[in-house]
This record gives C-alpha cells, structure tokens and sequence, in this order.
C-alpha cells in the first residue's frame, strides 16, 4: 500500500512559534547540547552547535572528544564547549560518566555529527537512547550505530506518548542501513520509515529534495508531512549537520518531535533557499546555508504571520 502523503501547496511553515516577549532571557530559549565530532570531522558538530543558535537557543554547548576541542571552540565564542575523554580521535569508553552529568540540564541534546564509530560512541548513543525523559535528535554515526549494533531487532527503545521526543535525521542511505529499504526508492523509505514510527513512537525525517516527515501524531501512526522548502544547492557536505542543529533546537524551545522536525525541516529548506539566492546553487554550501538561518529564523514565529497576514 502507498502511504498517504499530506502535501503542504503554500509556502507557509507549517507552524508558528510564539514571537519573543520583550522581557525574555536566554533562559526561556533551551539550553542544548551538541555531541559529536572527531578528528578530521569537527566542521560537523560545529555546524550543528552554530545553527542551534541560528535558531534561537539560548545557550548551545557542545560536548566532543577532547582532542578536537579548540578547533570546535574556535568556530563561534559564543558556544560552549565540554571536552571529554577520546581515544587521539574519538570517544573514549568512559565519555558516556562525563557527559550522562551535564544531560539533567539540557532541554534536548543532538548527536551524531561527525560522532565517528566505536565503543565510546556506541555507548553514548545508547545511553541517550535508554534516557527516555531527555528529547533527542539522531543523526550521522549515531544511526550507523544503531545499524550496526542492531538495537532494531526489539523494542527497548520504544517512546510512548509520555516519553520525550526522539527525532532520527537519517539520508537515504543510512536509511537503507537502518531499515534495509533501498536508498533509490522513496516510496520504500517512507513505508519502512513508518513501520518504524509506528513501532517505536519515534520521528523520523527522511532526508532528500524534499524531504518528507514520519511520525506518530495523537498516538496515531502513519502520518507523513512533505517539505515544500530547499534546492539542490543544499546537496553540499555539512547541510545535514546543520539541520540536525535546527530540530535540537526546536525540541530545546519545547516543540514536540513532529513540530520539531516540520517546522525544522521547512525552515532549513527555507534558508537554503534563501543562501541560493544570496550565492549560487552550485556555489552555496553549508555555511552560507548556516548564515542564512540567522537571517530567516524570525519567519518561524507569529511575528510573520502578522506580517503575512495569516
Ligand atoms: N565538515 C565535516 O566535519 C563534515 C562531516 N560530515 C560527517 O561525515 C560523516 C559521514 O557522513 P556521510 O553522509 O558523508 O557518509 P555516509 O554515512 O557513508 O553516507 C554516504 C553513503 O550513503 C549513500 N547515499 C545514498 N543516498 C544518499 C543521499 N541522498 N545522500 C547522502 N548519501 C546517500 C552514499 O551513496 P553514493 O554516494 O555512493 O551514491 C554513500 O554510500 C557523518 O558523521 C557526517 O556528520 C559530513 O556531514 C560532511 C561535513
Ligand atoms: N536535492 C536536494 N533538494 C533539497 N534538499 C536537499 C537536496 N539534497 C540534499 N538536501 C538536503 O541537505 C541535507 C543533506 O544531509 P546529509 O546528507 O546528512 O548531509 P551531511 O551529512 O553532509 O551534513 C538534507 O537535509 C537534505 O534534505
Ligand atoms: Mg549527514
């Protein structure tokens, strides 16, 4: 059976977060945490953490292997960062004790991003998995791990509606590792993807041009939403990190999974659109895409719906 794709026809995001009040703090925007990055990879981690403040985070750490730490602090002054113990390249094992600390104060936490594999990411990623309270974004390695480790093959990671949300960024082809479903067909993704959200209660963001959204809404399975926003330009390294910095983000400002991911996914697209039409579509890449959000992100709120006159 085909599933049934809800297509949005107007460029409207699909929904609207409440403008800013004027006595607001940083306090009232999430603290997040990003956790990821290796040597060689940490332009990823980096870009998730600056787009989580693109997106209005008020505070966004980000937590990386040790060895890679002043190259990730060099990229913004304004994230914070928590070093935790590596292997000269990766996690170490015993990162998980360090960072399970700092995950009481985290609105939500992202990870994946340039995570690379090993027993100190695996550990990570299960940990984050088995913390049902605390809303997570997947991304990267951490969905190669959850692949390789098969952790799919029962339950135990199941969210029921009172769990926090768990939202997974995979690309077709680390959808195809983690459901098998063929990385040309996107009609296998989505059904493999729903069956999976059914099952879990997790949401999954089926990356591509557009990319489509999978979740459970009202208990119910099998909704999928599809995204009106992007180009082709965004197919460049580093703009999935970024998006996985956006539905961190969202989730940290207390959207559930399925308002995470759409309103995320839409307003990604949106600032790939706009840095192709600041730049090129075979010029821009993923920091041009990142300095757009800046400019984009207040179209997210009802600010704009005012201005829109919707
Ligand atoms: N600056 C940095 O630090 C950066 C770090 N990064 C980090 O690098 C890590 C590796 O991530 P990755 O996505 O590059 O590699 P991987 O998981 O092997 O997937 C590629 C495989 O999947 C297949 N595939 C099929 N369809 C596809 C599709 N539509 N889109 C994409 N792939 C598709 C594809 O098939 P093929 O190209 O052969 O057709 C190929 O076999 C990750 O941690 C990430 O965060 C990057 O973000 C860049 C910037
Ligand atoms: N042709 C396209 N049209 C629209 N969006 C695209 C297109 N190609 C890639 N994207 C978007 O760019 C992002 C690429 O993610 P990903 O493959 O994980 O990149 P990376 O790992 O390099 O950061 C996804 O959000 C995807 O939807
Ligand atoms: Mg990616």
């Amino acid at each position: 059976m085909t599933p049934t794709i809800l297509t949005q026809s107007t460029n409207p995001p699909p929904l609207r977060i409440p403008r800013r009040d004027v006595s607001a703090h940083k306090g009232n925007f999430g603290r997040v945490l990003l956790v990821g990055g290796s040597r060689g990879m940490a332009g990823s981690v980096s870009l998730s953490s600056i787009a989580a403040l693109h997106t209005g985070s008020g505070l966004v750490a980000a937590a990386v292997p040790d060895c890679i730490l002043d190259c990730v602090a060099g990229f913004h002054p304004a994230i914070m960062t928590h070093g935790m113990s590596d292997d000269g390249q990766k996690f170490a094992d015993s990162a998980w004790e360090s960072l399970r600390e700092r995950l009481p104060a985290q609105a939500a936490v992202g990870c994946g991003p340039g995570i690379s594999r090993g027993p100190g990411s695996a550990t990570i990623v299960a940990g984050l998995l088995a913390k049902k309270d605390l809303p997570v974004v997947l991304d990267a390695d951490a969905l190669n791990i959850i692949a390789e480790q098969d952790w799919l093959r029962d339950d135990r990671f199941q969210r029921s509606s009172n769990d926090a949300a768990c939202v997974l960024t995979p690309h077709p082809g680390e959808l195809q590792r983690l459901t098998g479903a063929s990385a040309n067909d996107v009609d296998a993704q989505l059904k493999a993807a729903e069956k999976l959200t059914g099952r879990l209660g997790w949401t999954i963001v089926v990356k591509g041009g557009p990319s489509h959204v999978v979740s459970k809404r009202d208990g119910q399975p099998g909704s999928i939403w599809q995204n009106t926003t992007g180009n082709p330009g965004m197919a460049t390294a580093g703009c999935g990190d970024v998006l996985t910095g956006v539905v961190t983000s969202l989730l940290g400002q207390g959207l559930s999974g399925s308002d995470a991911a759409r309103l995320g996914v839409w307003i990604h697209g949106r600032s790939g659109d706009e840095a192709a039409a600041r730049v090129s579509l075979a010029g821009m890449t993923a920091v041009h895409v990142l300095d757009s959000l800046a400019i984009v992100a207040d179209e997210m709120t009802t600010d704009a719906s005012e201005r829109d006159g919707i």
